[in-house]
């Protein structure tokens, strides 16, 4: 004997979880473009039935729509909805068990599919968030860093990914804050990016210095979303504690920093203690799963107010090349994993400093003609100058 679902817990099931039947199997498969690229896509036709195993129940799921006819301007509205049938006796199972279980594998095949955004409020318009996809390639593998030191990173982040059950049993709000440091181009914004790849989260790239008042800022961080890194770069430029905000300007090829020129009054009146104010309480009226990440190349200028734990939870210092960061580099830009020259290179290194991006410009082939051995001497010439220069 079966027994019918209840349409509107059917309802509740599907539009949850629009894709759950993605994840059963379908009778037909169709070819889609999503967002530009060819993906395959499982669907059911209308009426069309699909049958799931649970714990030896049969369920099987049916869609179809419903047709309502707007009388007066012979408006049709469609509505999809899928009808389960099931022996009566898996009832409770089903209900209980079940359907929480499929809502919870279809957000999960959602999330997979999802395309991550990076948003910004500094595009058209200044007042909300503009967003692009975001598909930075940096990973944590491709990063110039000590293996251990990722190792650790990489292992908090994944833990704090994972503890949601934890931060509910202590009564904290899901949330974590990062501080990177370090010299202009050691690669505070790759980590960011890398970050975001390995948890699959989005990123929100919150420039203060194009918020107006703290009103602003507060509404602009209520409406990030969960999974969400939020960040804020170069914060002793964009906000002190004054509130007066100062532009770090960096020449576009070398990306190194110049001093700031002027002073630009943005006639923004966001403070830091507005910034607190929200990292502390207000930030509790979200659900959590949000990472904060600040960056700065002068930590020492940061209030202490900012710094202290609980705010920025963790301090990573990014800092100049070391011999095993070049190895990295040397394999992501040159396929190398030795070299005669990795000798000499080490030696100089132990003897100057050199940003990770002056390493990854100078192992970045500049014509098809450039091999190898020709951007490691590059390299070997750029560390002998930057000797003399210390
Ligand atoms: N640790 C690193 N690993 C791999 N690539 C790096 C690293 N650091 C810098 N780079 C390279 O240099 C470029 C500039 O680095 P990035 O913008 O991440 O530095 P940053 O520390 O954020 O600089 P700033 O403080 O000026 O914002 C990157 O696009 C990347 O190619």
């Amino acid at each position: 004997m079966s027994n019918n679902l209840k349409p509107h817990d059917a309802y509740a099931a599907v539009e949850a979880c629009p894709s759950v039947h993605l994840a059963k199997e379908a009778n037909r498969l169709r070819a889609e473009t999503v967002n530009g690229g060819s993906k395959l896509v499982l669907s059911t036709d209308e009426h069309e039935r699909v049958t799931d195993e649970f714990r030896r129940a049969k369920i099987q799921w049916i869609s179809g729509k419903l047709v309502q006819r707007e009388s007066k301007y012979l408006l049709e509205l469609e509505r999809k909805y899928c009808k389960l049938m099931f022996n009566k006796k898996y009832r409770e199972m089903v209900t209980d068990i079940y359907l929480e279980q499929a809502i919870k594998v279809g957000k999960e095949i959602q999330m997979r599919s999802r395309k991550r955004k990076l948003y910004t409020n500094n595009g058209h318009s200044k007042t909300t968030w503009n967003h692009i996809i975001f598909e930075h390639p940096a990973t944590f593998g491709t990063l110039a860093m000590e293996a251990e030191k990722k190792q650790e990173i990489m292992d908090d982040l994944l833990l704090f990914r994972d503890s949601k059950d934890f931060y509910a049993r202590i009564g904290k709000v899901w949330k974590r804050g990062y501080l990177l440091y370090g010299p202009p181009g050691t690669g505070k914004s790759t980590m960011i990016a890398a970050m975001a790849n390995l948890l699959d989260y989005d990123v929100c790239d919150l420039e203060l210095t194009s918020v107006r008042d703290n009103i602003e800022l507060r509404r602009l961080l209520g409406e990030t979303l969960s999974k969400s890194i939020i960040v804020i770069e170069d914060i002793d430029c964009s906000l002190d504690l004054t509130g007066q905000r100062k532009k770090k300007e960096k020449t576009a090829k070398t990306n190194k920093e110049v001093p700031p020129k002027d002073t630009e009054e943005s006639g923004s009146r966001v403070t830091l203690s507005g910034l607190l104010n929200f990292i502390d309480g207000l930030w509790s009226a979200c659900s959590g799963e949000r990472i904060i990440v600040f960056t700065t190349n002068y930590v020492d200028k940061l209030d202490p107010a900012l710094t202290r734990r609980g705010r920025t939870d963790k301090h990573i210092e990014l800092s100049y090349c070391s011999f095993d960061g070049f190895k990295v580099l040397a394999k992501n830009y040159l396929s190398l994993d030795t070299h005669p020259l990795f000798e000499s290179i080490e030696i100089l290194m132990t003897e100057t400093k050199i940003i990770p991006a002056e390493v990854a410009e100078n192992l970045m082939p500049s014509s098809l003609k450039e091999d190898a051995k020709k951007c490691l001497l590059k390299l070997v010439e750029a560390l002998k100058q930057a000797k003399q220069l210390m």
